[in-house]
Parts: structure tokens; sequence; C-alpha cells
């Protein structure tokens, strides 16, 4: 695609020229290790194109990725987008694509569990420091800039307690303190469309495609969207590391992605209205839901977001006992207790407030109740709360 369109028709049209589709409303299903040349002539170009979406490689790609990579570059505004088996390759993968031993990273302190893992792990092995900063810390990051930072790793929103960064003041500092530092932002709960990344001057925006893009629950994905600037030292690192996905995966991604736009509506309708009944509720102490003020960095979230996913938390008054916790989560009749999130199914887990702070030392925001953490799918909202309220009168 060429011409500037709405999102809408790019969901559509983006990642579908001829090319990959060979006259298919699809793309046409390459799977390969091998790409047969047709002669030396043949071999060399594609060899000086590997780069370029030749057919030279199975780890290259093949038509059915450049068809993702396409729909995603035009999804997210970038130059170019890498495939990675899940979306913990790709942040641990755009991360050592810029850094090297000696260099610092700043991380937010309320990173999904993980990620934080591999700054406090692996990192930290290869003589890589970080700095977990608070999620909110604003414009203030430029203080933590050290001549040897490298990246400034954003997650919004948080994980778990949803807290919604001020990327464009973040970005401002951070460009001021230090031009070329790589900022990165993994984009998961926006779906790299309900926040605008690289529009905001991120360089790499990430996903954990598994979640809203795939958006079945039944696809591992990671996908990393960059900027011109960091594009070429991206995409060869990433590939020295061998990363890649398989045919069918990237197949099943792009088309998932067609109907991203009108499943991320009904997940705003719904989760929302499922928010608001939770803030009336008197087991309720504060639901952390972007779309409602009481969400930290909610004003972000107005300004600078377009549309709700389906993921949010609630903090009960109570820290309920293990008995009282097995009444609550057990019986669920359409909730389903398990990890990940944002297919069509509502999902619902929780977490004790010492295993928050377990995995956020560096913030000072203590809750002081059970979290509930609940992804809203497409279930009748309103069968949805009677699910929910039946679960607050096990815990009378
Ligand atoms: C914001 C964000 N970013 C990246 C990833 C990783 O994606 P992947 O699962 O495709 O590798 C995720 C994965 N999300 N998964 C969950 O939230 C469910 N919990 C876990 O996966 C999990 C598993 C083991 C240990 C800790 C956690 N955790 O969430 O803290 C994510 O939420």
């Amino acid at each position: 695609m060429t011409e500037k369109y709405s999102l809408a028709t790019t969901l559509v049209h983006a990642g579908r020229n001829k090319r990959v589709t060979q006259g298919s409303v699809n793309p046409v299903l390459q799977r390969a290790s091998s790409l047969v040349f047709d002669n030396l002539a043949h071999k060399k170009e594609a060899t000086i194109n590997r780069a370029k979406q030749a057919l030279f490689y199975g780890r290259r790609g093949t038509l059915t990725h450049f068809a993702l990579q396409d729909l995603m570059c035009e999804m997210e505004g970038g130059a170019g987008c890498y495939l990675y088996p899940c979306g913990t390759a790709a942040i641990t993968n755009a991360i050592l694509a810029f850094v090297q031993t000696g260099d610092h990273i700043l991380m937010t302190g309320a990173a999904y569990e993980p990620t934080q893992d591999f700054c406090n792990k692996i990192l930290s092995k290869m003589g890589i420091s970080t700095t977990f900063y608070d999620p909110l810390i604003g414009k203030d990051i430029k203080a933590l800039i050290q001549p040897n930072t490298k990246i400034l790793f954003l997650e919004s929103p948080s994980s778990l307690t949803m807290e919604v960064q001020d990327v464009p003041a973040m970005v401002k500092a951070a460009r001021e303190a230090n031009p070329d530092i790589v900022i990165m932002l993994d984009n998961t709960w926006a779906g790299g469309i309900l926040f605008k990344a690289l529009e905001h001057g991120v360089d790499i925006s990430i996903q954990a495609a598994t979640k809203y893009l795939v958006g079945c629950s039944d696809v591992m994905i990671g996908t990393a969207v960059s900027n011109a600037r960091c594009w070429d030292q991206l995409r060869e690192n990433s590939y020295f590391m061998g990363q890649m996905v398989d045919a069918d995966t990237a197949y099943t991604t792009a088309r998932g992605i067609r109907s991203l736009a009108v499943r991320f509506k009904q997940h705003t309708e719904s989760s929302i209205k499922v928010a608001k009944w939770l803030a009336e509720r008197p087991e309720v102490k504060a639901v952390y839901h972007p779309a409602l003020s009481s969400c930290p960095g909610h004003e972000f979230f107005k300004r600078d977001f377009t549309g709700s996913a389906g993921l949010f938390s609630f903090e009960l008054h109570e820290k309920l006992s293990h008995e009282k916790l097995a009444a609550f989560m057990d019986h669920f009749k359409l909730f389903s207790m398990a990890y990940s999130w944002g297919g069509f199914e509502s999902l619902i887990l929780y977490n004790q407030p010492e295993e928050i702070k377990k995995i956020r030392p560096n913030i000072d925001r203590t809750l002081t109740g059970t979290l509930i953490r609940v992804h809203i799918g497409f279930e009748d909202a309103d069968e949805l709360i009677a699910d929910l309220e039946a679960g607050f009168e096990r815990l009378k």
C-alpha cells in the first residue's frame, strides 16, 4: 500500500500485495528452509537482497513472513518488523541488539516479571547494569541517564498494576540527555494501534503478539517494529541470534490482525462496563483500568490512547486468606484461570500484595489488598458481571 489510509482500511488491505497473495485474498502459506535459485545470477541477486525480502533462506523469511511484516509496518508506521517465537524473545533480543558489556539500561520497575528477570539474571551476567525506575517518573527520567545508558525501556500500561506512562515527556527528556539513546516500548496492551508508539518518538514498538494480534490464545509470537534509525541493527542482531517464526505462525498472526480494530471496540466497551461496576462494589478498594480516573496515569491514557484493551486489575480492601481466595477463584463459570490474555475468552488471575512488592522492590506504591487481574473477552458483559457478583457472594 502506498497511500496513507485509515487504520480500519490498513488492517484489511496492508500486507496483501500480489507478490505475497498470488491472487488469493490471504497471503500464500510458503513453508521453507531451502529456497531454490534459478541460476547464478538469481542466487547473487537474492544474496544481495537477503535482508530486503528476497527469497533467500527460511530464516530470512518467506512470502508469508513478508506479508505479516508489511502489515505490521503499515499498522505501526515502522521501517521494518522482526518476528520472534514469543513476546519475551522479542523483548530480550531487541535489548540484546543494542547493548554490550559495560553498558547500562533503564527499565520500568513495573515491567512484566520475566522481562525484569532477564535484566537481573541474564544482562547482569554479561556485565550490563539495569536501573529499574518508577513507571510514573515522567520527565525526571533524565536524571537517571548515565553516559553508558544505551536503552530506555517502557511498558505502558504496566503489567498487573496498570500504570500508564507519560511517554511523550519521557521521550523528550531522554532525547535531551542523550539523542542516541534507543527507546523501546512493550506495546502489547495497545496491540500497536491504541497507542502509536513510533509517532510518539519511540524507536522500537514491541508486542507479545501472542495476545491481541493473534486474538485466539492459540499461537505464540513476538514482534518488534522499528523506525529506520534502528532497523538494520535490530534485524541483523536478531538474525545472528537465530530468531524466527515458522510460516504457519506468521500466517495465523496476519489472519488475526484483520479483525484487531473490531475486536478492540468490543474489549473497550465490555471492559469499561465491568470496571465501572467493580468500582461500585464494597469489596473493591480501587480499579486499575486505564480508562478510569482511579488508574495511575489515567490522564496520559485519555491524552494518548484511542481505545482500551480488555486487561485490567482491581485491588480488594481485604487481603484474602488462602481459603477465601480458593472460594473466590475456584468456582467461576465464565472466567478461566490461566496465564496470558488477549483472546476472545475472559480470564482471571490474582496476586497477593507481598508478591507484587517482591517483583517491584523499587516502587513505593504498596498494595494492601489482594490484586485480581481480569481479561474481559467477548462474553455478554452482564453475564460476566453476574459471574463476578457470584464470586463476591462466595466471600460472605
Ligand atoms: C506485557 C507483556 N509483555 C510480554 C509478555 C511475554 O509474551 P510471551 O508470553 O509471548 O512470551 C507478556 C506475557 N503475558 N503473560 C501474562 O501476563 C501471564 N503471566 C505470565 O506469563 C507469567 C509466567 C511466568 C511467570 C510470571 C508471569 N507473569 O506474568 O508475571 C506480557 O504480559
